[in-house]
């Protein structure tokens, strides 16, 4: 294969991967603007009355659940999971509705719009059957560090919310993470410039194209992407380079698990807060979806009758995995690099102590790994 039909095959594979489908959905505007304490209130604007309801379509909407992280741990599993049961309804065509942090100005009716009402319960209204409500979640990872202000907001306007929280290996988090952010960096340069010059032409006799400009945009393409794939590539960044990321303020926030769940627990009593192990997704993966869906508020009957349901094959898949057949980006690189991995883990040290002993307190047997 000629060095420009392997540069084409690896640019499809990324941007393969990057687009959402059913199965990875993940939406992530390039400059979200920050969640801010002093967002109009939900409760003021659609003028939540004192009987709760919300107001024109979103009469008798009720949020039930929400998973707010972490980010890196299993969530696109999660979504993956919970829109195949029939009880729940999700968002309908993307995994993180960024409504608390970034969308919260487009109002509370466009948020009740991105939820999935399934056309046979249409006829029995929002809630469904009356007997057995639908449970309506949704899936946003970073909502974990909603500041306090919002987290009442929440708590004001769904008073009896669930929430869902999958802890991670700190290390583990971060480095997926952090691949996660070279790759997006990889996908972000003029990629549009890429699929003109490239992508649409048809690989190879496109360079033979009889555009002189069209070769021009080829060759820079070309060069770009070979300066692109070597920068989304770990192995291209040094020892330091990690570890400045991970005292960054984005990855020291989320490795805070702990300070950021002592805000949640300000605004909700424990029982409303699951807490997960990561590791039980590969463990006993219909054991978590059990609790879950429990948790949401599923009869007994119908969360076994769901988790039942499930097929073997869909329960084991990796979801947006950061790459399981590529050795360079998958955890076997960081194993690679024993100091940086050393590193990272005294970095994190602190943080990872400090949530062993919440979900001490919490009556948690299970704990995060400190070695
Ligand atoms: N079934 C199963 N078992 C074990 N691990 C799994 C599974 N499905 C997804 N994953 C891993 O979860 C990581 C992606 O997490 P998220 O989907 O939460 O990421 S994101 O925050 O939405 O971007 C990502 O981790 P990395 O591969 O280390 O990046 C996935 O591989």
């Amino acid at each position: 294969m000629s060095e420009f039909a392997s540069l084409l095959n690896s640019f499809k594979k990324t941007a393969a991967r990057k687009r959402p489908h059913a199965e990875n959905v993940v939406v992530r505007p390039p400059s979200p603007p920050p969640a801010h304490p002093s967002f109009p209130s939900v409760h003021r604007d659609v003028g939540r009355g004192d009987d709760g309801g919300v107001g024109g379509s979103s009469d008798s909407f009720e949020l039930s659940f929400l998973v707010i992280g972490a980010q890196k741990a299993g969530t696109s599993w999660l979504h993956s999971q919970l829109r195949r049961c029939d009880r729940l309804a999700l968002p309908r065509d993307r995994k993180e509705v960024h409504f608390w942090d970034w969308h919260h100005r487009r109002g509370f009716d466009w948020y009740v719009r991105q939820f999935d009402f399934p056309p046979r319960r249409r006829g029995a209204g929002a809630g469904g059957d009356e007997r057995r409500p639908l449970r309506y979640g949704e899936i946003t990872p970073c909502y974990v560090v909603l500041p306090p202000p919002t987290i009442a907001e929440i708590k004001r306007c769904f008073p009896g919310i669930k929430l869902i929280f999958v802890a991670r290996n700190l290390v583990d988090r971060a480095w997926s993470a952090m691949v996660m952010e070279l790759r997006d960096r990889n996908m972000g340069m003029n990629p549009g410039e890429f699929a003109d010059g490239v992508v649409e032409g048809g690989g190879d006799d496109e360079r033979r194209g009889p555009k002189r400009s069209r070769q021009r945009v080829d060759a820079v393409s070309i060069a770009q992407r070979l300066r692109m794939q070597r920068q989304s590539s770990p192995s291209s960044w040094s020892d330091e380079y990690f570890l400045e990321r991970l005292r960054s303020e984005t990855h020291a926030s989320r490795s805070d698990y702990a300070a950021h769940l002592r805000h949640w627990y300000a605004h909700f009593p424990p029982e409303s807060i699951l807490l997960l192990d990561y590791r039980e997704i590969e463990a006993d993966p219909r054991g978590l979806l059990l609790r879950v869906a429990m948790h949401v508020g599923l009869a007994e009957d119908e969360a076994r009758a769901y988790v039942t349901s499930l097929r073997e094959e869909d329960v084991r898949r990796r979801v947006n995995a950061a790459d399981a057949n590529d050795d360079e980006t998958s955890r076997r690189a960081l194993s690679r690099r024993p100091d940086l991995e050393r590193k990272m883990r005294e970095h994190l040290l602190p943080y990872t102590r400090d949530f062993n002993e919440m979900l001490a307190e919490r009556g948690l047997s299970w704990k995060l790994s400190e070695v």
